[in-house]
């Protein structure tokens, strides 16, 4: 069995990792870590997990306890604290970071944009970024992974196809992205309340969203400099990311060789679906499952192409992720604990 640990258990991404690990055939839950939570029963802060967890309990983070019962940390952090744990966790261990430490290749970058020090420069040189669609091979010689932003995960799947074929202006790029509220954390804040978020619809950060560089740096591996307008939107809703992208080709293309060019690309993938084309993507249809759907149109009227994408913020976005890219780096299969549908109604 492989013992897994997770650092910052009593969040939302940590309690999404245990949901779906408590379900992995191969995985042993060690030491969930919390602060103030620490000794008292998971099932109490998460019921859904009583009958999986039984008297299992949070504990205070020990490193030396961890490295020693430990083959793999997940790290559910706010950003700052991973490029400190991994340090300490050493190189013997195989690490998964769900925040932004190790995503951003240029320091000066990761600072501007998160206004934290980048102090672990020698750490992020090996760590490989964890989009799993596109970095397997990497990934599994991996001993620490930057797993990616929702945002960033729904935009570049979306994206890659096209951005990889050199088929559109890489400057034309408009991102029009929803998301529901459980993707800004579990600690309290006035903006995610009830009264505040629900039947109300609102963008924020626009121009200076985190995941901007994040995308543009991935997609500008393909070859030329991306760069991209997007802009992020809050739904009255839990979970779910939905992107709607418009692009410019650089020659007119069909709406057959499109799909063709997503056909082919996802075909051998177990979690990227091009949807038969009258069907347009819904967040219910992907919530709970670390599955993604696209749907691909040119508009005849104005030759732009139009991208729907839709994930599970908690799964693909975050914790689903993280365990596809656990299991490629264990060499095991990719989908195990994740097998699970969307949940409708
Ligand atoms: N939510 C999402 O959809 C996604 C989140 N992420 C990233 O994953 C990471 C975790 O996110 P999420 O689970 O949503 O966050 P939450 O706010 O839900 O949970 C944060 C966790 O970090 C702990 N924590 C908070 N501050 C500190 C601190 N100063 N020192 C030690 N522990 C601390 C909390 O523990 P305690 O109970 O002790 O306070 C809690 O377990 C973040 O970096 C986030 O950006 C990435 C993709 C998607
Ligand atoms: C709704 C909401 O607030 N979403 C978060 C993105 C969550 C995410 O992907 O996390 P990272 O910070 O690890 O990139 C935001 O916009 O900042």
């Amino acid at each position: 069995m492989i013992n897994v640990s997770i650092i910052g258990a009593t969040g939302y991404t940590g309690s999404e990792l245990m949901r779906l690990l408590v379900n992995h055939p191969e995985v042993t839950l060690k030491h969930l870590t919390a602060r103030k939570l620490a000794g008292q029963k998971i099932s109490h802060t998460f019921p859904f997990l009583t009958s999986f967890l039984k008297d299992k309990c949070f504990v205070t983070l020990d490193i030396e306890q961890i490295k020693q019962d430990s083959d793999v940390v997940f790290i559910c952090l706010p950003h700052g604290h991973a490029m400190t744990l991994a340090k300490e966790l050493g190189e013997d261990i195989k690490i998964i970071d769900l925040g932004a430490d190790f995503r951003i290749e240029d320091s000066d970058t990761y600072e501007a944009f998160y206004k934290l020090p980048q102090t672990a420069p020698d750490l992020l040189a090996k760590a490989v970024y964890g989009l799993t669609e596109y970095h397997r091979e990497a990934i599994k010689g991996a001993q620490l992974i930057a797993n990616p932003g929702c945002f960033v995960t729904n935009a570049l799947l979306a994206l890659s196809p096209l951005v990889e074929s050199n088929l559109i202006d890489s400057e034309s790029i408009i991102i029009d992205s929803k998301s529901g509220i459980s993707g800004a954390g579990r600690s309290a804040n006035v903006d995610n309340l009830l009264s505040e978020a629900g039947n109300n619809f609102k963008a924020y950060n626009p121009l200076q969203h985190r995941h901007i560089p994040e995308i543009e740096q991935e997609l500008s591996r393909f070859g030329q400099t991306v760069q991209i307008q997007f802009t992020p939107h809050l739904l009255p809703t839990e979970r779910g990311i939905y992107s709607t992208i418009y692009v410019q080709p650089r020659s007119n293309i069909s709406e057959e060789a499109l799909r063709q060019l997503y056909k082919d690309k996802y075909a051998e993938e177990a979690f990227v679906h091009l949807l038969d084309p009258e069907q347009l993507p819904t967040t219910k249809a992907v919530r709970g499952s670390n599955h993604c759907h696209i749907q691909v149109k040119v508009d005849q009227r104005t030759g732009r192409i139009i991208i729907f994408s839709v994930i599970d913020n908690l799964v693909k976005g975050a914790s689903g992720q993280a365990i596809q890219n656990m299991n490629v780096m264990l060499g095991l299969d990719e989908s195990l604990g994740l097998s699970q549908s969307g949940v409708m109604p």
